[in-house]
């Protein structure tokens, strides 16, 4: 990969040798396969060891304002922003902390933001298989604000509901009222 990036400097006018750049090839290459690291994530490993069981836990557990970092697959430029995770529990509980962690492993690739939001809430649905999962993501895509059509406050929100979320419109109305306070709107 540092032969590309040395490639890609010289492409784009630059001279890979001066001061500033001599380390660059092998930064970019370390950013980069930081970046895409979620395509090495082992899923079910993350997991296994943070489901447990629990039968008196029916209510919604939630999880907002997660930051969530990515790279369109277009332009392998960032969009970031928040994603909100929620699950009805039918019998198991997950460690809280990995609901982060499988952001990270989905956000850690070359995505769609519709993509990156199904996969989540099909990945908790497989592993946890609770009654119902709702995920949604509110993000800033650099390639519409710095450059393509320039609009700097656009986000775009997408969600993903299943089960309960899906059927039952006063669990999903519960979900969105209960992010409706996220982060994002505080700012
Ligand atoms: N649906 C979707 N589209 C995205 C996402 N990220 C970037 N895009 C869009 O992908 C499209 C690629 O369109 P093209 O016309 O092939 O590329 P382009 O000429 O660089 O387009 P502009 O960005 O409009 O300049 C653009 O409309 C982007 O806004 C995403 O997460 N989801
Ligand atoms: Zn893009």
């Amino acid at each position: 990969m540092k032969e590309l990036i040395e490639k890609l400097l010289l492409e784009l006018g630059e001279d890979p040798s001066r001061e500033g750049l001599k380390n660059t090839p092998e930064r970019v290459s370390r950013s980069l396969k930081f970046l895409t690291g979620g395509y090495w994530v082992n899923i079910d490993e993350l997991v296994n060891d943070a489901l447990f069981t629990d039968a008196n836990t029916d209510e919604m557990v939630i999880v907002k304002d997660i930051d969530m970092f990515s790279l369109c697959e277009h332009h392998m430029l960032p969009f970031f922003g928040k994603a909100h995770v929620a699950y009805l529990p039918d019998g198991k509980i997950i460690g809280l902390s990995k609901i982060p962690r499988v952001v990270d492993a989905f956000s850690r690739r070359l995505q769609v933001q519709e993509r990156l939001t199904t996969q989540i809430a099909d990945c908790i649905q497989r592993v946890l298989k609770p009654k119902g999962v709702a995920v949604v993501i509110e993000a800033l895509h650099l390639c519409m604000s710095m450059r393509g059509v320039e609009k700097q406050n656009s986000y775009t929100t997408t969600s993903s509901m299943l089960g309960y979320f899906k059927t039952n419109p006063s669990t999903r109305g519960e979900f969105l009222s209960l992010i409706n306070g996220s982060q994002r709107y505080r700012t």
